[in-house]
């Protein structure tokens, strides 16, 4: 999987005579990004390079910012953790404060912004539904029987929660291999994105019952995490019961203070969290510095924010307090420079000359542009796109593996279903999957 990209990039086009081209936005998702606005810095904080941070205000870094990122996404991930979810002592999902989180979300999306949410909560409703010592630490096996309980019940509740508004629940369990296993990693994406087109509210947690100790996430802010890297999101808030990173724990340090924005997971800000992030450390800051690195590193902004009360988005947008880890690029730039950079060509696809000039417009490749295929590749690998007289034009993922793709070749996207038995996408190498290649880059290869 993508262990570090994450985000859109630039599109490519179909072959011409038989291949459309398929310019246009990525994804039906709107431009990213608006223009700068000046600065806003809290004393003692450096001033942040990003353009959505600059403002006049320079006490009120945090309020200025965080209505910045948040209405300038488009894709937001809100994770909601148990402690905020359930009631300690019925063992239930808290209706009311559900119910004000849902009307934030239709808020967000009336935006035209799309929302998805990382909840926890199984294991915190399930335990109560089943003959289980609450007193003790329950065992992994345990935990996942619970998870398993718990989690038709919380699926339930925001069904009911969404669908009071007319929006669909859509429940999607994941694990750790979902997002390192680069095939799980492409079907998960394609399955939210999916999701999201259709006006759903994915729902992502866990798959605790089938994850064993050994590959689990463990902890939700990671999961998240990586479900902001591997949707592209623009901002991932994590919902906390603290509003946001503090100098040291201020529940055992009075003296500690609060930090406005991240720009670098520096040893210092490491530090804060009480040492050093590892892929095993759980709750508390650690996990959330974890998170933040993920999240930085894939062009995503990430937040702590206070979830305590109702309408936390709300509180948020309206300049409520956060600490902000604002990453050094955007998401497109992040996935772009991770299939160009950090990805192994696994193949050739050559090109006609109309896909040629299809891609240099922006869109996707279609079967019916290419004239050859060389290689053995997996569906989700990268390949090379070269144009009739050998010239590379592009790199990208495919859409489907070498076999495949051959069967399809000079094909229209029509005739895929009758071709290979199954109606998979349209697209051999969708935009948002290709990165083209500049003349500089062309020339130098
Ligand atoms: N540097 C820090 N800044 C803020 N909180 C910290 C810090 N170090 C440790 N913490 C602790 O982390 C807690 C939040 O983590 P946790 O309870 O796991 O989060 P969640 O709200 O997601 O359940 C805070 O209540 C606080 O006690
Ligand atoms: N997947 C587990 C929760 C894991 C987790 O990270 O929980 P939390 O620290 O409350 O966000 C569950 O649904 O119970």
């Amino acid at each position: 999987m993508p262990a570090s990209g994450a985000g859109l990039l630039l599109g490519v086009g179909a072959g011409a005579g038989r291949g459309a081209a398929r310019p246009g936005p990525s994804r039906g998702r709107g431009p990213r990004r608006a223009p700068a606005r000046p600065g806003c810095l809290g004393a003692g904080v450096r001033r942040p390079r990003r353009r959505w941070c600059r403002g006049p205000h320079m006490d009120t870094l945090t309020s200025v910012c965080a209505s910045d990122i948040l209405e300038r996404a488009r894709r937001v991930v809100l994770k909601i953790g148990s402690a905020l979810l359930v009631e300690a002592s019925s063992g239930m999902p808290r209706r009311p404060w559900l119910e004000a989180l849902v009307d934030d979300i239709v808020d967000l999306r009336r935006g035209g912004r799309e929302v998805l949410i990382v909840s926890s909560g199984a294991v915190a409703v399930g335990r109560r539904s089943l003959p289980l010592d609450l007193t003790g630490r329950p065992r992994l096996q345990e935990k996942q029987a619970a998870a398993a309980v718990g989690q038709v019940r919380l699926a339930h509740a925001y069904q009911e929660v969404l669908g009071r508004h007319g929006i669909t629940a859509a429940q999607v369990l994941l694990t750790l291999d979902d997002s390192e296993n680069r095939r799980r990693y492409l079907n998960a994406r394609n399955t939210i994105d999916t999701l999201l087109r259709l006006g759903a509210v994915p729902v992502i947690n866990e798959n605790d019952t089938v994850a064993t100790q050994e590959i689990r996430f463990g902890d939700n802010d990671r999961l998240a995490a990586r479900v902001a890297q591997m949707t592209s999101a623009d901002a991932l808030i994590l919902f906390s019961d603290i509003d946001g990173l503090y100098t040291a724990d201020p529940n055992k340090d009075p003296g500690a203070r609060f930090i406005p924005t991240v720009e670098a997971l520096t040893p210092e800000i490491l530090a804060m969290g009480g040492g050093a992030v590892t892929a095993h450390g759980t709750g508390g800051m650690v996990t959330k510095l974890a998170a933040a690195a993920i999240c930085m590193e894939a062009g995503c902004a990430m937040a702590i924010a206070p979830g305590k009360g109702t309408n936390p988005v709300k509180r948020l947008r309206e300049g409520g307090r956060c600490t902000w880890f604002l990453p050094s690029h955007e998401p497109h730039a992040a996935r772009k420079s991770w299939i160009s950079g950090s990805l192994r060509a696994e193949g050739v696809v050559t090109v006609d000359e109309g896909a040629a000039r299809a891609l240099a417009q922006g869109g996707s490749l279609l079967p019916a542009g290419v004239r050859a295929i060389e290689g053995d590749f997996q569906r989700g690998a990268a390949v090379r796109v070269v144009g009739p007289d050998g010239r590379r034009l592009a790199k990208g993922l495919v859409s489907y593996p070498a076999e495949e793709a051959r069967l399809l070749m000079g094909h229209k996207s029509g005739e895929i279903e009758a071709l290979l038995g199954y109606r998979g996408r349209d697209e051999l190498i969708h935009r948002d999957d290709m990165v083209v290649d500049t003349t500089e880059e062309r020339t130098a290869s």
